[in-house]
Formats: structure tokens, sequence, C-alpha cells
């Protein structure tokens, strides 16, 4: 299990990640949100012994990164993707890899497969796209089939058939048992593949819990023919009702069952029912800007 406890993080006297803590469970992907500079890179560079916290601790199992006898085998991080020798070939890079953190190289063309790039894999990296390159990131860090992936950003380049791609493969590591945590700034990126959130702003964390959760439902849209007899009933129940633009009513804070339940007993046929759900960029906005 991954726990980070009153992480903290200052550049001089700067304090970008502030006082951070949560833990991540296996078999859940975790979605890390927050916009540009909000801290999600230093914090998953702190993660992953990439640069020492200023206090506070990130564990793996009970052990900071560093300590941990062979990391890379345990966490498979996407971070910094660029950092790759243009001369090298996608192979080779990942050769080196394997060799590094003692995975056989059979295990090389495998990963290749996995990613989609073993048509490109004897090409120079100086010609991949970006996301080639995340690809061949997200390949690396699949490499010894580590149980906890720590990825950032890491739909940037990818096209939405790539993104789909990255969502079924973290997914099916969750399902796998498998630990995932994957920063994004863009929300519709992560929405259908994190089982949590944990948002960030300004270096703290803003919100921290399931989706479904976080993004409850907001109300009620109900339609019927008879929409004033519909208003009445409705207000008659202690509903607080508004009258949408598009004809629809907008029932505050009511489930769609008992907007329903009320109609019925009215005598009322309805001919639209639909929970409103708390868009998810309203939800951040809302969040990030009480941060900061
Ligand atoms: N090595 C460094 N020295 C000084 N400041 C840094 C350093 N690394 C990051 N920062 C600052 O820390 C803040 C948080 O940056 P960080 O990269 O962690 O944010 P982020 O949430 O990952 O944003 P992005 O989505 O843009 O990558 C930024 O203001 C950044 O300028």
């Amino acid at each position: 299990m991954i726990k980070v406890s009153g992480l903290t993080k200052q550049y001089g006297n700067r304090t970008v990640v502030d006082d951070v803590s949560f833990a991540l469970e296996p078999g859940t992907v975790t979605g890390f949100l927050g916009p540009n500079g909000a801290g999600k890179t230093t914090t998953m560079r702190v993660m992953t012994g990439l640069v020492p916290a200023t206090s506070g601790t990130a564990t793996v199992d009970g052990r900071p990164y560093a300590e941990l006898p062979n990391p890379g085998a345990v966490v498979g991080t996407l971070i910094d993707a660029s950092a790759v020798h243009p001369g090298r070939s996608g192979r080779t890079h990942l050769r080196l890899m394997a060799d590094t953190i003692g995975v056989p190289s059979s295990r090389v063309d495998e990963a290749l497969e996995l990613v989609g790039l073993a048509d490109a894999a004897r090409r120079r990296v100086g010609g991949y796209s970006l996301g080639m390159r995340q690809r061949l990131g997200i390949a690396g860090a699949l490499l010894p089939d580590p149980p906890v992936l720590i990825f950032d950003e890491p739909a940037n380049g990818l096209d939405p058939e790539g993104i789909r791609w990255m969502r079924d493969l973290l997914r099916g590591h969750a399902a796998r048992g498998g630990t995932v945590l994957l920063s994004s700034h863009l929300l519709g990126e992560v929405e259908h593949t994190v089982d949590r959130l944990l948002v960030i702003g300004s270096g703290r964390i803003v919100a921290d819990g399931p989706v479904a959760e976080l993004l409850g439902s907001e109300g009620t849209s109900v339609r019927a023919a008879d929409v004033a007899g519909l208003a009445r009933a409705l207000e008659g129940a202690r509903f607080h009702v508004q009258h949408g633009a598009d004809g629809a009513l907008v029932v505050e804070g009511a489930e769609p069952s008992a907007v329903g339940a009320v109609a019925a007993a009215a005598g009322i046929a309805l001919t639209d029912l639909r929970p409103l759900q708390r868009g998810l960029e309203d939800l951040f906005f809302q969040l990030t800007a009480v941060a900061s």
C-alpha cells in the first residue's frame, strides 16, 4: 500500500506541496487532478524518490521508495516521458531498462506489443510522435509487471483511441489487484477511468473521495405535458422548483424517485425524468477556487 503523510515540498521559500496526505489502495485507480502548477508532478516525484521531501513521508509497503530493494519492480513510473535518448531505438531503450531492473529481455518485446509499438520498435525514438513516446514510457513502466503504477499525465499526446486503450490498460491493472495513480489536468480524460478522485489546488488536497460521491446528484430534471400542475404538486410537497429555459423543471436536491412519486400521487404523467449530475469541471473549479 502507498501512504503519503504530511508531505511538504518547498523550493526556496515557496511551498509547492503543502501537508499532503492520502493512501492508495490495491484494486483501485485514483485520479490525481489539479490545474497546471498545482503540485501533482512534484508529489509524484517525491513519492518515487526523484526529489526529497522537505517534511512528511511517502512510503510503499511501509518503506520510502528509495529504500525498496528493487523499487522499479514494485512501482512502474511514467514521469518525464521525454527523457529518452533520441538516437536509440525504442527496443534498445527498453533493453537497457530491462537490464537495469533485472527483467529478462524477452519481456521487452511483450511490453512493446502491449503498448502497440511492435512495428516501430527498431525506429529511433527521436522520430517518434509525442503519443508514441508516451507509449514507450508506459512500456518501460510495465516491463517488470509491477503491482503499482504511478503515471503523470499519461494521456499527453494520445489520440482518443490511445486514451481508450490506456483506460482499458489501467482498469485491467486495477482489476488484477494493482494500484494505480494517474494525474491529469483534463478531467474528461480520467472521469471514466478512475474510481477515486484526489483533487489538488495550490499544493493542497481539496477533495478526496469516490467519483460517484464527489460528482453526486444535484437534483432532478423533469418534464410533463402539464408543467404548471407538476410545479404546483412539487411545491406542495415542499420541493424547490425552477423552470429551466428548455421547458423542463429542475428540482434541486431531489432524487428522481421522489419527484416521480409526487407526480404519480398527483396523477400527472411524466414525459421525461432524469438525474442532474454536477459536472466534473464545475466541481473542480469550485474546489480549487476555494483552495487558492
Ligand atoms: N525544481 C523546481 N524548482 C522550483 N520550482 C519548482 C520546481 N519544480 C516545480 N516547481 C514549481 O512547483 C509548482 C508545482 O509544480 P508541479 O510541476 O508539481 O505542478 P503540476 O500540478 O504537476 O502541474 P503541471 O500540470 O503543469 O505539470 C510550480 O509552480 C512549479 O513552478
